[in-house]
Protein backbone atom coordinates (compact mmCIF):
# COMPACT_ATOMS: atom_id res chain seq x y z
CA UNK A 1 0.00 0.00 0.00
CA UNK A 2 1.20 3.61 -0.87
CA UNK A 3 -0.47 6.71 0.37
CA UNK A 4 -0.51 9.08 -3.05
CA UNK A 5 -1.79 11.87 -1.94
CA UNK A 6 -2.71 13.03 1.72
CA UNK A 7 -4.83 15.97 2.21
CA UNK A 8 -5.47 17.31 6.08
CA UNK A 9 -7.66 19.64 7.02
CA UNK A 10 -8.38 21.46 10.86
CA UNK A 11 -6.45 18.93 12.59
CA UNK A 12 -4.45 19.58 15.51
CA UNK A 13 -2.66 22.44 14.20
CA UNK A 14 -3.20 21.90 10.47
CA UNK A 15 -5.36 24.20 9.19
CA UNK A 16 -4.61 22.59 5.62
CA UNK A 17 -2.31 20.28 3.68
CA UNK A 18 -1.94 18.79 0.86
CA UNK A 19 1.28 16.17 -0.14
CA UNK A 20 2.02 14.29 -2.43
CA UNK A 21 4.59 11.39 -1.00
CA UNK A 22 7.06 9.32 -2.34
CA UNK A 23 6.48 5.41 -2.29
CA UNK A 24 9.96 4.74 -0.67
CA UNK A 25 11.07 7.01 2.35
CA UNK A 26 9.48 10.43 2.97
CA UNK A 27 11.15 12.96 5.43
CA UNK A 28 9.37 15.81 7.57
CA UNK A 29 11.60 18.15 9.27
CA UNK A 30 10.70 21.10 11.24
CA UNK A 31 10.85 22.41 14.78
CA UNK A 32 9.03 21.63 17.90
CA UNK A 33 5.02 21.96 18.11
CA UNK A 34 5.53 22.69 14.18
CA UNK A 35 2.99 19.42 13.60
CA UNK A 36 4.99 16.62 12.32
CA UNK A 37 3.58 14.26 14.50
CA UNK A 38 0.43 15.64 13.75
CA UNK A 39 0.97 14.23 10.09
CA UNK A 40 1.85 10.57 11.02
CA UNK A 41 -1.34 10.90 13.26
CA UNK A 42 -3.22 11.76 10.48
CA UNK A 43 -2.20 8.81 8.61
CA UNK A 44 -2.36 6.70 11.45
CA UNK A 45 -6.04 7.91 12.05
CA UNK A 46 -6.35 6.44 8.09
CA UNK A 47 -5.52 3.17 8.94
CA UNK A 48 -6.88 2.46 13.00
CA UNK A 49 -9.26 5.29 12.90
CA UNK A 50 -8.19 6.40 16.16
CA UNK A 51 -5.43 8.46 17.38
CA UNK A 52 -2.08 6.83 18.98
CA UNK A 53 -2.08 9.87 21.56
CA UNK A 54 -5.07 10.90 22.60
CA UNK A 55 -8.08 8.48 23.95
CA UNK A 56 -10.66 11.65 22.73
CA UNK A 57 -10.56 11.47 19.05
CA UNK A 58 -12.46 15.16 19.17
CA UNK A 59 -9.68 16.89 20.80
CA UNK A 60 -7.62 16.08 17.24
CA UNK A 61 -10.02 19.01 15.72
CA UNK A 62 -8.67 21.79 15.47
CA UNK A 63 -9.73 24.51 18.10
CA UNK A 64 -11.89 27.02 17.19
CA UNK A 65 -13.10 24.83 14.00
CA UNK A 66 -16.13 21.96 13.72
CA UNK A 67 -14.39 18.89 12.14
CA UNK A 68 -11.62 17.74 10.57
CA UNK A 69 -11.37 15.51 7.76
CA UNK A 70 -8.21 13.70 6.65
CA UNK A 71 -8.25 12.08 2.88
CA UNK A 72 -5.62 9.52 1.41
CA UNK A 73 -5.07 8.47 -2.38
CA UNK A 74 -4.23 4.42 -1.75
CA UNK A 75 -2.77 2.70 -4.54
CA UNK A 76 -2.96 -1.46 -4.05
CA UNK A 77 -0.12 -3.38 -5.34
CA UNK A 78 -2.52 -4.83 -7.60
CA UNK A 79 -1.96 -1.37 -9.17
CA UNK A 80 -5.51 -0.45 -8.68
CA UNK A 81 -6.25 3.13 -6.64
CA UNK A 82 -8.82 3.39 -4.02
CA UNK A 83 -9.79 6.83 -1.83
CA UNK A 84 -10.01 6.86 2.53
CA UNK A 85 -11.65 9.64 3.83
CA UNK A 86 -12.02 9.81 7.83
CA UNK A 87 -13.92 12.83 9.24
CA UNK A 88 -15.18 13.75 12.95
CA UNK A 89 -17.57 16.77 13.62
CA UNK A 90 -17.75 18.32 16.92
CA UNK A 91 -21.68 18.24 17.29
CA UNK A 92 -21.35 14.12 15.77
CA UNK A 93 -21.52 11.19 18.32
CA UNK A 94 -19.51 8.96 14.92
CA UNK A 95 -16.10 9.75 13.14
CA UNK A 96 -17.27 9.19 9.31
CA UNK A 97 -15.40 6.92 7.30
CA UNK A 98 -15.96 6.90 3.59
CA UNK A 99 -13.69 4.00 1.58
CA UNK A 100 -13.61 3.79 -2.04
CA UNK A 101 -16.97 6.24 -1.57
CA UNK A 102 -18.57 3.75 0.94
CA UNK A 103 -19.07 3.74 4.57
CA UNK A 104 -17.03 0.28 4.92
CA UNK A 105 -18.60 -2.64 7.21
CA UNK A 106 -16.23 -1.97 10.15
CA UNK A 107 -12.78 -0.27 11.19
CA UNK A 108 -11.30 -3.69 10.42
CA UNK A 109 -12.19 -3.12 6.77
CA UNK A 110 -10.27 -0.22 6.37
CA UNK A 111 -7.30 -1.24 8.66
CA UNK A 112 -6.91 -4.62 6.46
CA UNK A 113 -6.97 -2.45 3.21
CA UNK A 114 -3.95 0.07 5.43
CA UNK A 115 -1.44 -1.75 7.63
CA UNK A 116 0.24 1.26 9.44
CA UNK A 117 3.61 0.26 11.64
CA UNK A 118 4.16 2.95 14.13
CA UNK A 119 7.50 3.45 15.87
CA UNK A 120 7.57 6.31 18.46
CA UNK A 121 8.62 6.83 22.23
CA UNK A 122 5.59 4.65 22.71
CA UNK A 123 6.68 1.82 21.23
CA UNK A 124 9.42 0.89 24.20
CA UNK A 125 5.75 -0.50 25.59
CA UNK A 126 6.18 -3.50 23.74
CA UNK A 127 9.36 -3.82 25.68
CA UNK A 128 8.19 -2.58 29.52
CA UNK A 129 4.27 -1.93 29.13
CA UNK A 130 2.03 -4.93 30.35
CA UNK A 131 1.13 -8.32 28.58
CA UNK A 132 -1.36 -6.09 26.81
CA UNK A 133 0.91 -4.44 24.71
CA UNK A 134 2.62 -7.55 23.59
CA UNK A 135 -0.85 -9.01 22.45
CA UNK A 136 -1.85 -5.70 20.64
CA UNK A 137 1.42 -6.36 19.13
CA UNK A 138 1.36 -9.69 18.67
CA UNK A 139 -2.69 -9.33 17.29
CA UNK A 140 -1.73 -6.71 14.66
CA UNK A 141 0.58 -9.49 12.87
CA UNK A 142 -2.32 -12.20 12.89
CA UNK A 143 -5.11 -10.10 12.29
CA UNK A 144 -3.34 -8.57 8.83
CA UNK A 145 -1.87 -12.09 8.05
CA UNK A 146 -4.56 -14.77 8.52
CA UNK A 147 -7.97 -13.94 7.94
CA UNK A 148 -10.11 -16.14 10.11
CA UNK A 149 -8.54 -14.23 12.96
CA UNK A 150 -10.69 -11.42 13.25
CA UNK A 151 -13.88 -13.85 13.64
CA UNK A 152 -12.45 -15.60 15.97
CA UNK A 153 -11.71 -13.11 18.45
CA UNK A 154 -14.65 -11.33 18.34
CA UNK A 155 -16.58 -14.69 18.88
CA UNK A 156 -14.06 -15.23 21.81
CA UNK A 157 -14.75 -11.82 23.60
CA UNK A 158 -18.39 -12.04 23.29
CA UNK A 159 -17.76 -16.01 24.99
CA UNK A 160 -15.69 -14.31 27.45
CA UNK A 161 -17.95 -11.27 28.55
CA UNK A 162 -20.63 -14.02 29.09
CA UNK A 163 -18.69 -15.99 31.28
CA UNK A 164 -17.44 -13.31 33.79
CA UNK A 165 -21.33 -11.79 33.19
CA UNK A 166 -22.11 -15.63 34.44
CA UNK A 167 -19.74 -15.34 37.41
CA UNK A 168 -20.86 -12.43 38.72
CA UNK A 169 -24.48 -13.87 38.87
CA UNK A 170 -25.38 -15.56 42.45
CA UNK A 171 -26.33 -18.89 41.31
CA UNK A 172 -24.43 -20.49 37.80
CA UNK A 173 -26.16 -22.23 35.23
CA UNK A 174 -24.39 -24.79 35.35
CA UNK A 175 -25.41 -25.95 31.40
CA UNK A 176 -25.46 -22.04 30.16
CA UNK A 177 -21.83 -21.77 31.76
CA UNK A 178 -20.65 -25.08 30.03
CA UNK A 179 -21.98 -23.74 26.63
CA UNK A 180 -20.41 -20.28 27.03
CA UNK A 181 -16.91 -22.18 27.96
CA UNK A 182 -17.04 -24.63 24.73
CA UNK A 183 -17.14 -21.43 22.78
CA UNK A 184 -14.87 -19.83 24.32
CA UNK A 185 -12.24 -22.60 24.71
CA UNK A 186 -12.63 -23.25 20.59
CA UNK A 187 -12.15 -19.68 19.68
CA UNK A 188 -9.54 -19.36 22.08
CA UNK A 189 -7.73 -22.52 20.64
CA UNK A 190 -8.05 -21.36 17.63
CA UNK A 191 -6.28 -17.68 18.44
CA UNK A 192 -3.47 -19.78 20.35
CA UNK A 193 -2.70 -22.18 17.32
CA UNK A 194 -2.66 -18.92 15.01
CA UNK A 195 -0.22 -16.70 17.17
CA UNK A 196 1.81 -19.63 17.97
CA UNK A 197 1.57 -19.87 14.11
CA UNK A 198 2.54 -16.21 13.71
CA UNK A 199 5.14 -16.02 16.32
CA UNK A 200 7.14 -18.67 14.60
CA UNK A 201 7.28 -17.32 11.42
CA UNK A 202 8.12 -14.03 12.38
CA UNK A 203 11.33 -15.34 14.64
CA UNK A 204 13.72 -15.92 11.77
CA UNK A 205 12.77 -12.06 9.92
CA UNK A 206 13.16 -10.68 13.45
CA UNK A 207 16.60 -12.63 14.26
CA UNK A 208 17.40 -11.54 10.44
CA UNK A 209 16.90 -7.41 11.64
CA UNK A 210 18.21 -8.08 15.10
CA UNK A 211 21.50 -9.47 13.81
CA UNK A 212 22.14 -6.20 11.24
CA UNK A 213 20.98 -3.88 14.18
CA UNK A 214 22.74 -4.80 16.63
CA UNK A 215 24.20 -9.07 16.56
CA UNK A 216 22.40 -9.24 19.71
CA UNK A 217 22.00 -13.54 19.20
CA UNK A 218 21.17 -14.16 22.23
CA UNK A 219 17.91 -12.55 22.36
CA UNK A 220 14.37 -15.35 22.60
CA UNK A 221 10.96 -14.56 21.77
CA UNK A 222 8.60 -16.73 24.08
CA UNK A 223 4.97 -17.22 23.57
CA UNK A 224 3.24 -17.76 26.55
CA UNK A 225 -0.24 -18.86 25.52
CA UNK A 226 -2.51 -17.47 28.86
CA UNK A 227 -3.15 -20.93 30.87
CA UNK A 228 -1.31 -24.07 32.16
CA UNK A 229 0.05 -25.65 29.02
CA UNK A 230 -1.10 -29.52 30.53
CA UNK A 231 -4.50 -29.18 29.81
CA UNK A 232 -7.12 -27.95 27.57
CA UNK A 233 -8.41 -24.61 28.32
CA UNK A 234 -12.02 -25.83 28.35
CA UNK A 235 -10.58 -28.16 30.98
CA UNK A 236 -8.87 -25.38 32.47
CA UNK A 237 -12.16 -23.51 32.58
CA UNK A 238 -13.86 -25.75 34.12
CA UNK A 239 -11.53 -26.38 36.71
CA UNK A 240 -10.89 -23.11 37.93
CA UNK A 241 -14.48 -22.32 38.24
CA UNK A 242 -14.70 -21.74 42.01
CA UNK A 243 -11.78 -19.66 42.17
CA UNK A 244 -12.92 -17.34 39.21
CA UNK A 245 -16.08 -17.20 40.95
CA UNK A 246 -14.11 -15.61 43.98
CA UNK A 247 -12.31 -12.95 41.95
CA UNK A 248 -15.43 -12.29 39.74
CA UNK A 249 -13.62 -12.90 36.33
CA UNK A 250 -12.15 -15.39 34.17
CA UNK A 251 -8.33 -15.93 34.88
CA UNK A 252 -7.26 -18.67 32.47
CA UNK A 253 -7.05 -17.92 28.58
CA UNK A 254 -5.45 -16.18 25.57
CA UNK A 255 -6.53 -12.48 26.95
CA UNK A 256 -3.48 -13.54 29.52
CA UNK A 257 -1.45 -14.15 26.68
CA UNK A 258 2.27 -12.73 26.50
CA UNK A 259 5.54 -12.89 24.44
CA UNK A 260 8.34 -12.75 26.70
CA UNK A 261 11.03 -10.99 25.52
CA UNK A 262 14.59 -12.06 26.82
CA UNK A 263 18.37 -11.66 26.80
CA UNK A 264 20.42 -14.34 28.17
CA UNK A 265 17.42 -15.40 30.32
CA UNK A 266 17.24 -11.95 31.48
CA UNK A 267 13.84 -10.13 30.91
CA UNK A 268 15.12 -7.69 28.01
CA UNK A 269 13.79 -4.30 29.47
CA UNK A 270 15.74 -4.74 32.21
CA UNK A 271 19.53 -5.30 30.90
CA UNK A 272 19.26 -3.07 27.60
CA UNK A 273 20.47 0.16 26.65
CA UNK A 274 17.71 2.84 25.68
CA UNK A 275 19.18 2.58 22.22
CA UNK A 276 19.31 -1.50 22.26
CA UNK A 277 15.46 -1.58 23.25
CA UNK A 278 14.73 1.26 20.69
CA UNK A 279 16.28 -1.32 18.00
CA UNK A 280 14.84 -4.14 18.89
CA UNK A 281 11.46 -2.62 18.98
CA UNK A 282 11.85 -1.37 15.62
CA UNK A 283 13.64 -5.30 14.40
CA UNK A 284 10.43 -6.42 15.57
CA UNK A 285 8.28 -4.12 14.17
CA UNK A 286 10.29 -4.20 10.60
CA UNK A 287 10.24 -7.79 10.82
CA UNK A 288 6.07 -7.64 10.93
CA UNK A 289 6.16 -5.90 7.85
CA UNK A 290 8.40 -8.34 5.95
CA UNK A 291 6.21 -11.07 6.95
CA UNK A 292 3.05 -9.32 5.48
CA UNK A 293 5.07 -8.76 2.87
CA UNK A 294 5.89 -12.82 2.41
CA UNK A 295 2.81 -13.78 3.32
CA UNK A 296 -0.19 -11.27 2.01
CA UNK A 297 2.19 -9.96 -0.52
CA UNK A 298 0.86 -6.26 1.16
CA UNK A 299 3.26 -3.57 1.96
CA UNK A 300 3.19 -1.93 5.22
CA UNK A 301 3.11 1.87 6.13
CA UNK A 302 5.72 2.71 8.24
CA UNK A 303 5.48 5.57 10.79
CA UNK A 304 8.74 7.12 12.33
CA UNK A 305 8.79 9.28 14.74
CA UNK A 306 12.10 10.79 15.46
CA UNK A 307 14.08 8.51 14.15
CA UNK A 308 17.71 10.16 15.23
CA UNK A 309 16.86 9.98 19.07
CA UNK A 310 18.55 7.67 21.02
CA UNK A 311 20.54 6.31 18.49
CA UNK A 312 24.07 7.28 17.49
CA UNK A 313 25.72 7.94 13.84
CA UNK A 314 26.15 4.16 12.95
CA UNK A 315 23.32 2.31 14.23
CA UNK A 316 21.25 5.53 12.49
CA UNK A 317 23.10 4.27 9.52
CA UNK A 318 22.10 0.65 9.64
CA UNK A 319 18.60 1.68 9.92
CA UNK A 320 18.34 3.87 7.25
CA UNK A 321 19.72 1.14 5.07
CA UNK A 322 17.16 -1.32 5.82
CA UNK A 323 14.38 1.40 5.63
CA UNK A 324 15.55 2.01 2.02
CA UNK A 325 16.01 -1.90 1.22
CA UNK A 326 12.82 -2.74 2.40
CA UNK A 327 9.65 -1.77 0.05
CA UNK A 328 7.08 -0.63 2.41
CA UNK A 329 6.62 3.62 2.21
CA UNK A 330 8.29 5.12 5.25
CA UNK A 331 7.44 8.53 6.92
CA UNK A 332 10.30 9.86 9.40
CA UNK A 333 10.13 12.39 11.22
CA UNK A 334 12.64 14.70 12.70
CA UNK A 335 14.13 18.55 13.88
CA UNK A 336 17.25 18.28 12.81
CA UNK A 337 17.50 18.19 8.59
CA UNK A 338 21.11 17.53 8.80
CA UNK A 339 20.74 14.44 11.13
CA UNK A 340 18.05 13.19 9.06
CA UNK A 341 20.05 13.54 6.32
CA UNK A 342 22.68 11.62 7.13
CA UNK A 343 23.24 7.49 6.72
CA UNK A 344 20.98 7.08 3.19
CA UNK A 345 22.43 4.68 0.44
CA UNK A 346 20.20 6.79 -2.21
CA UNK A 347 19.64 10.35 -0.59
CA UNK A 348 17.86 11.66 -3.85
CA UNK A 349 15.43 9.24 -4.28
CA UNK A 350 14.17 10.55 -0.96
CA UNK A 351 11.22 13.24 -0.07
CA UNK A 352 11.71 15.42 2.09
CA UNK A 353 8.65 18.01 3.69
CA UNK A 354 9.18 21.43 5.50
CA UNK A 355 6.83 21.98 8.43
CA UNK A 356 6.47 25.05 9.63
CA UNK A 357 3.19 26.32 12.06
CA UNK A 358 1.17 23.71 10.67
CA UNK A 359 1.82 24.06 6.98
CA UNK A 360 3.81 21.55 5.30
CA UNK A 361 5.42 21.90 1.62
CA UNK A 362 8.12 20.36 0.38
CA UNK A 363 11.44 20.75 0.57
CA UNK A 364 14.07 20.45 -1.66
CA UNK A 365 16.90 17.94 -0.98
CA UNK A 366 19.54 18.71 1.74
CA UNK A 367 22.25 18.98 -0.64
CA UNK A 368 20.45 20.36 -3.34
CA UNK A 369 19.93 23.55 -1.33
N1 LIG B 1 -6.75 20.35 18.48
C1 LIG B 1 -5.71 21.18 18.27
N2 LIG B 1 -5.89 22.38 17.66
C2 LIG B 1 -4.85 23.20 17.42
N3 LIG B 1 -3.58 22.90 17.77
C3 LIG B 1 -3.36 21.74 18.41
C4 LIG B 1 -4.40 20.83 18.69
N4 LIG B 1 -3.87 19.75 19.31
C5 LIG B 1 -2.56 19.99 19.42
N5 LIG B 1 -2.25 21.20 18.89
C6 LIG B 1 -0.93 21.81 18.76
O1 LIG B 1 -0.33 21.35 17.59
C7 LIG B 1 1.08 21.52 17.66
C8 LIG B 1 1.76 20.44 16.88
O2 LIG B 1 2.14 19.35 17.67
P1 LIG B 1 2.98 18.12 17.09
O3 LIG B 1 3.11 17.18 18.23
O4 LIG B 1 2.39 17.63 15.84
O5 LIG B 1 4.37 18.80 16.77
P2 LIG B 1 5.79 18.15 16.39
O6 LIG B 1 6.29 18.93 15.22
O7 LIG B 1 5.71 16.69 16.25
O8 LIG B 1 6.65 18.51 17.68
P3 LIG B 1 7.87 17.80 18.42
O9 LIG B 1 9.07 17.91 17.52
O10 LIG B 1 8.03 18.66 19.64
O11 LIG B 1 7.49 16.39 18.74
C9 LIG B 1 1.40 21.68 19.14
O12 LIG B 1 1.77 23.03 19.39
C10 LIG B 1 0.08 21.40 19.81
O13 LIG B 1 -0.13 22.19 20.97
Amino acid sequence: MTIQQLKITNFRNIASADIYPTAGVNLLVGENASGKTSILEAIYLLSMVRSFRSKKIKSLIQHATEQFTVFGSIAAESGNSYSLGVQRHQQSADTEILFRGQKPAGVAEVTAALPVQLINPDAFRLLEGSPKDRRQFLDWGVFHVEHSFIDCWKRFQRALKQRNSLLRHGRIDQLEMSLWEKELSENGEKITALREEYLTSLKPLFAELLDKFLGLDNLTLSFQRGWDKNVDLVESLFLSRTKDREQGFTQAGPQRADVRVAVNGYTAMDILSRGQQKLVVSALKLAQGALLSQARGKQCVYLIDDLPAELDKQHRKVFCEVLEKQSGQVFITGVDAEALAEGWLNPDSISWFHVEQGQVSPKPHLGSE
